[in-house]
C-alpha cells in the first residue's frame, strides 16, 4: 500500500530521518511511536506526500510519489485519509459541513452522499452535534469529527497523528476502537502516538506492529512496551 524505501529527510536544522524503510501492507495495523520531536508527524507527511524525501523514495499503491503529476497526486490522496494532530476545521462551518468537505471539494453529489454522511456521523457518535461549530466541541468530539472527515471518502489507508492527544482515557479507548473497527473493515491503519498505554490497550483488540523512531532511524519495537 505505502512503502518507504531507504528514506532520508533533512531540513535546515539537519537530518531528521535516516535510512527509513517500512512497508504498510494492505489491511495492516501499525503504531508509530518515539519521543516528541523524533519525526513522527514528518514520517506521516512523507507517507501521504505532503513532504518529499531528501533521499530514497515513497511508493503509494505501487507508484513512486515523486513521479506523479498534480491530478494523479490528488487521486492518490483521496485513497489516504489523514487525521491531523491539530484537526484543522473551518470554524465558521457546522461540524457536518466540515466532515463533508472532502466530498464537496471532489465534486460529489451531496444529495446522494447525505445518507453516507448521516451514517458516518452516527458511527462516531456525533449525530446530535451536526449543527455545532468546531469551537463548541469537546476535545473528544473534535477528534471523532476529524476521524469522520478522514474516512468520508472511503480511503484504503488511514493515517492518524496523535488522535488521542488531549482526551481522557475513556475517549482514547473509544477512538482506538473506531480505528480498530476501520482496520476490521479492511483499511490499513497507522497511528502515531507517544501514548504507550494506548498501544498496550490495543494488543487485545488487534495484531499491530509497533514502529519506533529513535536517533533518526525507524525500528520495530519489541514486546517490552
Ligand atoms: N521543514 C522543517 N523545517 C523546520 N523544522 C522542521 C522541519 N521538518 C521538521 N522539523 C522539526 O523536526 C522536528 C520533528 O518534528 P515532528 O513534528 O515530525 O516530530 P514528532 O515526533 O511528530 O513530535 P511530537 O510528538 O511533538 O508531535 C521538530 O523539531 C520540527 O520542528
Amino acid at each position: 500500500m505505502i512503502e518507504l524505501e531507504d528514506v532520508g529527510y533533512s531540513y535546515g536544522g539537519g537530518e531528521l530521518l535516516s535510512n527509513v524503510s517500512v512497508k504498510l501492507a494492505p489491511g495492516s495495523f501499525h503504531f508509530l511511536t518515539g519521543p516528541s520531536g523524533a519525526g513522527k508527524t514528518t514520517l506521516l507527511k512523507l507517507c501521504y506526500g505532503a513532504l518529499t524525501p531528501s533521499s530514497g523514495r515513497v511508493l503509494a499503491f505501487d507508484a513512486d510519489m515523486r513521479g506523479l503529476d498534480r491530478d494523479q497526486m490528488a487521486l492518490l490522496r483521496r485513497r489516504i485519509g489523514v487525521v491531523h494532530q491539530d484537526c484543522r476545521f473551518l470554524d465558521h462551518l457546522p461540524v457536518a459541513d466540515n466532515i463533508a468537505l472532502p466530498l464537496v471539494v471532489s465534486g460529489r453529489d451531496m444529495l446522494r452522499e447525505a445518507e453516507n454522511l448521516r451514517e458516518l456521523m452516527s458511527w462516531v457518535g456525533l449525530s446530535a452535534r451536526a449543527d455545532a461549530r468546531p469551537p463548541e466541541l469537546s476535545g473528544g468530539e473534535r477528534q471523532r469529527a476529524a476521524l469522520a472527515r478522514a474516512v468520508i471518502m472511503s480511503p484504503d489507508v488511514v493515517l492518524a497523528d496523535e488522535p488521542t492527544g488531549n482526551v481522557d482515557w475513556d475517549m482514547s479507548t473509544r477512538l482506538l476502537h473506531l480505528l480498530v473497527e476501520l482496520n476490521r473493515m479492511g483499511k490499513t491503519v497507522l497511528i502515531a502516538t507517544h501514548d504507550l498505554s494506548l498501544i498496550r490497550a490495543a494488543k487485545s483488540q488487534v495484531q499491530a506492529r509497533v514502529l519506533r523512531i529513535s536517533n533518526r532511524r525507524l525500528q520495530l519495537a519489541g514486546a517490552d512496551l
